[in-house]
């Protein structure tokens, strides 16, 4: 039994900034391990900055808050790698590098995370691979490998560590339909073997779809459906 009950988020009175200029203010919301939520609201209404104070990519400079365990009040430049190694980071663009094959692109990660042992990584790039349905994508470049597939590959890369959470800006937005809808039930999947997931999206079917907790980004501040009503619906 997991006894460690923590949420993996905890925000409190936080502010989100974009340089000077004030993009949400009044935050507050806790996550807790193998939750599923949305962040949805209007394009430019903070998401992709809430998750880049998340993973310190912008400083927090006003209000508290610690994600998987790291203070971002008090986390110094040099363990913003050990950070990022505790979570799993999914974009929109898929940021393989082009030149290098899937196991190129799977092994720089682990490289910089500090993977030493060859046996072991090879391991466990085959066991993420298996866990996103590419086991044999290990040798192809990434421009063999349709859009979905290369978010496949983006999504074992965001694995390797074994993350207690995904953050994830938009995963789905540069995929058909029906691509989309595979690469979600993927996120489903990882979420019920026990990684929490937060992600940012547009895509009204799946909020219609599926009916996990929502953080909406709305004039200024983040509602969320556990203490408000969040219409879905109406155009955001
Ligand atoms: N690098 C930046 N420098 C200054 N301001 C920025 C920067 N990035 C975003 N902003 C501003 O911050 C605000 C919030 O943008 P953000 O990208 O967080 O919104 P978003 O909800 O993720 O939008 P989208 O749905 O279009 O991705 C916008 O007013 C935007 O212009």
């Amino acid at each position: 039994m997991d006894f460690n009950s923590d949420p993996i988020i905890k925000v409190k009175d936080a502010g989100i900034f974009q340089g000077l200029d004030a993009i949400l203010h009044d935050v507050n919301f806790s996550i807790d391990k193998n939750e599923f939520v949305f962040l949805i609201g209007r394009t430019g209404s903070g998401k992709s900055s809430l998750l880049k104070t998340l993973y310190a990519d912008l400083p927090l400079k006003m209000g508290e808050a610690e994600i998987v365990g790291f203070n971002l009040n008090k986390i110094k430049n040099k363990e913003v790698p050990f950070l990022r190694r505790k979570l799993g980071i999914v974009f929109q663009d898929f940021q393989l590098f082009p030149d290098r094959s899937v196991a190129e692109n799977i092994f720089f990660v682990m490289k910089a995370t500090g993977w030493k042992d060859k046996t072991k990584m090879k391991n466990r790039m085959a066991e993420v691979l298996m866990q996103v349905n590419l086991g044999d994508a290990a040798t192809k470049m990434p421009h063999q490998l349709s859009g979905g597939e290369q978010q496949r590959v983006v999504i074992a890369r965001a694995l390797i560590n074994e993350p207690a959470i995904l953050l994830a800006d938009e995963p789905t937005g540069n995929l058909d339909p029906d691509v989309a809808d595979g690469v979600f039930k993927l996120f489903q999947d990882i979420n019920q073997q026990g990684t929490a997931i937060l992600m940012a999206t547009h895509n009204h079917d799946l909020l219609r779809k599926y009916p996990y907790r929502v953080l909406k980004c709305e004039k200024g501040l983040l509602l969320d459906s556990k203490t408000a009503d969040i219409s879905i619906n109406t155009s955001y």
